[in-house]
């Protein structure tokens, strides 16, 4: 049982590092990308603690040379997903019993091991194998993963303390329980943080894990399941089940202890967990919590007033970082005529700065995308606008996928405001913009707000105070993280909690309370005094 509250430190955000040339960061990260570059490691699935190689393995690669083989990775099966479901099971029995301070003492440790020696080999990990610039890196697998465990452990604190009234002659309590069962937690390849905190948040509660890694990000999520070990995170607390997806979660779905999935990924994967799990409902001793953090197809809503410069910088960096493959990444964009043409000015000068190659090189901007499916996924919407008569490319379009998958950072203008582009998720670096008249205004918040099915991000940019009222109110069920005069990318734990509805997910808010009370089933507890 969980009442008594020891305090958790205030929470502060780890501050970003600057990796200026000769820093120690900067060396000691170049040193960590040439090590691993250097091997070809082999990695097991981990199951109970214990490593399993089962011999069907796959290569994990570094999409700006993608030749370059860093590693392979042995695959989970059925009979894989069953061991590591007896496992979770058996590991809770302890888990859920350990003080909450203590299973919290684990992930503080992670946490600082995360942010001192193990930063460098995070990094690097996620540089090579998600092709992102340091920049991106530190931002993603250093700053947001110890942000996740520091806040988890501040807000679950908190939870904690959170208790009923008591009368004189009653004493009342609320016993904050994990689930009855265990916790799929599957992870999307773009944010190694957020694999991370999808089979941290519900551990930390006192849960036990079965973690599915992306097949293109194993390898940085294998660094991260050896930083929990390293943490001393008991042997079946977080299962490590890198395989073939539809395989290992038809096993973990049809399970009568299945408590609840963490999902973050694309829509229609979540859609499909969602149907698998509503099928076979009666099947469950729980009613299954399903938590989904899903795709989008972000705005960027521009005014008359708005400051031309302000909004080419705040497109370029919420198009174009991390190759726009950031599930927040603005990707359609809503300009009045009368702007249009010094914001298109300040946006070519921006792109035109852009560098995008290798991102072992310190000033490069952006990297390749993930793979060939993703690549050719873009280059199919490149070309529909190529195709097309009412849309044309106006910067980029070019995409080269001999050494490593790179697409140009590209800007499509059209004239139909339901151009398959300013519909639907690419995931890459390709941003429409389509004009209105500037009276417009209001209507033009209306079509944004019921073009697209999802609802995650989006910016408001405007001088004028009733403009951004305007838009706030219009837009209030278009986003599940609004912004003003700033880019829709690069949400901070604990400051912009994040997460988005419709067909963006559940909204729980990544990193939050709100996150953390889905892995908890509480227990009203009354005892008589009388
Ligand atoms: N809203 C958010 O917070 C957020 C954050 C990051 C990424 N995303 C979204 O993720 C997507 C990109 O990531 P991705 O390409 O890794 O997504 P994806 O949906 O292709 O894969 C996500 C995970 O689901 C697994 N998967 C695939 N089929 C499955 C099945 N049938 N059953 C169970 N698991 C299955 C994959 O192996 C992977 O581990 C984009 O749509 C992006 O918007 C959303
Ligand atoms: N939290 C990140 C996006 C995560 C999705 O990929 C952001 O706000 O840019």
């Amino acid at each position: 049982m969980q009442f008594h509250s020891p305090k958790v430190n205030p929470f502060v955000n780890e501050p970003v590092k600057s990796y200026l040339p000769g820093s120690p960061e900067r060396i000691e990260l170049q040193r960590e990308l040439e090590r691993m570059k250097s091997e070809n490691i082999e990695i097991p699935v981990i199951i109970g603690g214990k490593e399993i190689k089962t011999g069907n393995t796959a290569a994990c690669v570094m999409p700006h040379d993608h030749k370059h083989v860093l590693g392979h990775y042995h695959k989970a099966g059925r009979r894989e997903a069953v061991l590591a479901i007896e496992a979770a099971l058996e590991a809770k029995k302890k888990w859920e019993r350990l003080p909450w301070s203590s299973r919290v003492a684990i992930f503080l440790k992670a946490a600082e091991l995360a942010a001192g020696p193990w930063r460098a080999k995070l990094n690097a990990a996620t540089m090579l194998n998600q092709s992102k610039t340091f920049k991106q890196a530190e931002i993603d697998a250093a700053c947001e993963l110890v942000d996740f465990m520091r806040f988890n452990a501040h807000c679950l604190s908190n939870l904690y303390a959170d208790q009923p009234i008591s009368g004189l002659s009653a004493w009342n309590k609320t016993d904050y329980r994990p689930l009855e069962g265990f916790v799929f937690a599957v992870a999307p390849f773009n944010f190694t943080a957020i694999g991370s905190n999808l089979a941290a948040a519900p551990a930390i509660c006192g849960n036990t894990v079965l973690l599915k890694p992306a097949s293109t990000a194993v390898y940085s999520a294998y660094v991260v399941y050896k930083l929990y070990e390293a943490a001393g995170l008991p042997a079946g607390v977080i299962n490590f089940l890198p395989g073939d997806a539809s395989e290992i979660s038809e096993v973990i779905l049809g399970h009568e202890s299945m408590s609840g999935v963490h999902f973050t990924g694309s829509t229609k994967v979540f859609q499909t967990i969602w149907k698998t799990v509503g099928s076979q409902l009666d099947s469950y001793r729980t009613f299954p919590r399903l938590v989904g953090e899903t795709g989008g197809k972000n705005f960027v809503v521009v005014h008359s007033s708005a400051d031309p410069k302000t909004v080419a910088h705040g497109l370029a960096e919420g198009a174009f970082e991390y190759q726009g493959q950031k599930c927040s990444a603005a990707s359609r964009t809503y300009v009045p005529k009368s702007l249009w043409p010094q914001v298109q000015d300040a946006l070519m000068a921006e792109i035109d700065k852009i560098k995008i190659g290798n991102v072992e090189v310190f000033d490069t901007f952006m990297g390749a995308v993930i793979d060939e499916k993703s690549f050719n996924n873009i280059k199919g919407y490149i070309q529909a606008a190529k195709n097309a008569e009412d849309a044309k490319i106006i910067a980029g379009g070019g995409c080269s996928g001999d050494k490593g998958y790179f697409v140009e950072p590209t800007v499509i203008l059209t004239e139909n405001p339901h151009f398959v582009t300013m519909q639907e998720e690419i995931f890459g670096p390709v941003l429409t913009v389509y004009l209105y008249e500037d009276e417009a205004f209001e209507e033009t918040l209306k079509l944004c707000d019921t073009t697209s099915k999802y609802g995650l991000t989006g910016s408001i940019f405007a001088r004028d105070p009733y403009a951004i009222q305007l838009a706030n109110e219009a837009l209030t069920h278009s986003a599940g993280n609004f912004y003003i005069n700033v880019r829709p990318t690069g949400a901070v734990v604990g400051q912009q909690p994040f997460g988005g509805a419709r067909l963006s997910g559940t909204n729980d808010k990544a990193g939050s309370m709100l996150n953390l009370l889905r892995w908890l089933s509480p227990r009203s507890i009354k005892e008589n005094l009388a």
